[in-house]
């Protein structure tokens, strides 16, 4: 049994506004789900369809098995942890986070083990009795969770709960979540428009644009076969060159046709010969060469260095191609050592096939 099933879910606003279409997906127990994509794209209306605080238009919302579609909120196993904590400023840490088990009459003994004991795991016992409105950003935030655990939810929805930090404190907190997550086997769905946040805590991420998911996959995945040119375009930094489908080469392999000439990837889905499509390459796919290299007939395009850094460990290369935007090369430093070409010099890109994806347009 899954811990959360969405089928089918759509949501259209009052004022006629379609936020959610066609929203299916199951998430099993403990697995730390992502919602990623573009302000809105409809993250935090699923989200709060989850909880239960926003109705649904169509579809069904299961939790371990039972049908919640008309369930009230405090009634769902979910706890939902919101961007600005939503503390009570005047209340101090204890009475913050004892608030929601009073409100469903636990008894007092009980709460007090409770409250006593997440309030130790987050590190919060010595400012149990601080006001809220008086702690740091990071406090809060950890004052929030225990709020949403101490009820000892089935699922802990996160609505960007790191979105208020700084950049520093942000990575210190994503770990404990993790570890967090990870020690109490908690389903944990979770929306972010960051990125990196999604692909490094989430087993699996959900990308959405336009109220529908794009892809439902794990990091790796997302990053290395896209498999909508929405994903290609949004996910990690591919290139992306646009053709008509010459041929499908052989089982799970397209050829296209392209300005810049034939070029061949892994085609997961189906595309038709004739058919748009286009190719996606992770930037860290592409090899570059000297002028004149020929060592392959398709999968090469010439091009002139527009600039060339380094920073860290990652070497960039930006090369212009005549009508269309810079292709930008990412490499770990030890690759770009050999590389003498400098800005203004032409050079030659090249990648395997198998690292490139073709996908239907
Ligand atoms: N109460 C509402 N009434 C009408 N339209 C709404 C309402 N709330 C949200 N919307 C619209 O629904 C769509 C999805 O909004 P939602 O807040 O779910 O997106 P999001 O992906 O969470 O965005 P963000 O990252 O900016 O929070 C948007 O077009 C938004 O303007």
């Amino acid at each position: 049994m899954h811990d959360l099933e969405l089928i089918q879910v759509g949501k259209v606003y009052d004022d006629g506004t379609t936020a959610v279409s066609n929203f299916d997906l199951a998430v099993e127990k403990g697995e730390f789900v992502a919602f990623l994509g573009p302000s809105g794209c409809g993250k935090t209306t699923t989200l709060r369809m989850i909880a239960g605080f926003e109705t649904i238009t169509s579809g069904d919302i299961i939790i371990k098995g039972r049908n919640v579609t008309d369930v009230p909120p405090e009634r769902r196993p979910t706890s939902m942890i919101f961007q600005n904590y939503a503390l009570f400023p005047h209340m101090n840490v204890w009475k913050n986070v004892e608030y929601g088990l009073a409100v469903r009459g636990i008894a007092a003994a009980e709460r007090k083990r409770r409250v006593g004991r997440i309030l130790e795991k987050l590190g919060l016992t010595d400012i149990a009795q601080h006001r809220a409105d008086r702690l740091s950003g990071g406090q809060r935030q950890r004052i929030a969770l225990a709020r949403g655990l101490v009820v000892e939810p089935d699922i802990l929805l996160l609505d960007e709960p790191l979105g208020a930090l700084d950049a520093n404190l942000r990575r210190i907190i994503q770990n404990e979540l993790k570890l967090l997550q990870t020690e109490l086997g908690i389903t944990f769905v979770f929306v972010t428009h960051a990125q990196s946040e999604a692909l490094g805590l989430s087993d699996r991420v959900v990308v959405m644009s336009n109220g529908k998911v794009e892809q439902i996959s794990d990091p790796r995945e997302l990053y290395t076969r896209p498999q909508t040119p929405f994903v290609a375009g949004f996910i990690g930094a591919n290139t992306i060159f646009e053709g008509t489908v010459a041929a499908p080469t052989r089982a799970g392999s397209a050829r296209l046709d392209t300005p810049f000439g034939p070029m061949e990837g892994v085609g997961p889905r189906e595309v038709a010969t004739g058919g748009k499509a286009i190719i996606a390459i992770p930037s860290d796919a592409l090899d570059v060469h000297p002028p004149g290299w020929q060592a392959m007939a398709h999968n090469r395009v010439e091009g002139t260095v527009l600039s060339r850094e380094i920073v860290g460990h990652v070497g960039t290369l930006r090369v212009a191609l005549p009508g269309r935007k810079p292709v930008q090369v990412e490499s770990h430093v030890d690759r770009f050592r050999d590389l003498t070409a400098r800005e203004g010099d032409t050079v030659v890109m090249s990648w395997d096939p198998a690292r490139s994806t073709v996908i239907a347009a």
